[in-house]
């Protein structure tokens, strides 16, 4: 399956769970991938066929910057759902990765992959 994909996505929001890290926003990485099939933009040559993956960055970084949440899990559920519903791609996969969570760790975080089945309930 064809995908469009958005590699280090850097954003500064605030998250987490312990009292100093609701006092001051700390960085995050997304690493985003789409799957669609591309060939209606590849014939059209028409960003409209396409993901726009600029759109899908200034999303993220909108949604993460507004939602302060406790748990990174919360965060990827809410831009999956958010790029699932607004990009109708078949599927997103999300990692979300804190670099400065554990200071013996490059990085900490999690990665989930939604389909648009999974959120028709
Ligand atoms: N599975 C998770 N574990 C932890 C999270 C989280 O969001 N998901 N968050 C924290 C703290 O906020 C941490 O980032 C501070 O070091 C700990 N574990």
């Amino acid at each position: 399956m064809d995908k469009t994909f958005i590699r280090d996505l850097k954003v500064h929001a605030v998250i987490g769970v312990y009292d100093f890290e609701r006092k001051h926003a700390q960085p995050l990485s997304f690493d985003i991938e789409m799957t669609s099939d591309l060939t209606g933009a590849a014939q059209s040559d028409d960003l409209n066929q396409a993901i726009n993956y600029a759109a899908v960055s200034q999303d993220v970084i909108d949604l993460t910057k507004s939602l302060k949440p406790l748990l990174i899990e919360r965060l990827a559920d809410a831009v999956a759902t958010m790029i699932l519903e607004k990009y109708q791609p078949q599927s997103v996969t999300i990692r979300i990765s804190k670099p400065d969570a554990v200071p013996a760790a490059a990085a900490v975080g999690v990665e989930i992959t939604r389909s648009n089945r999974s959120i028709i309930s």
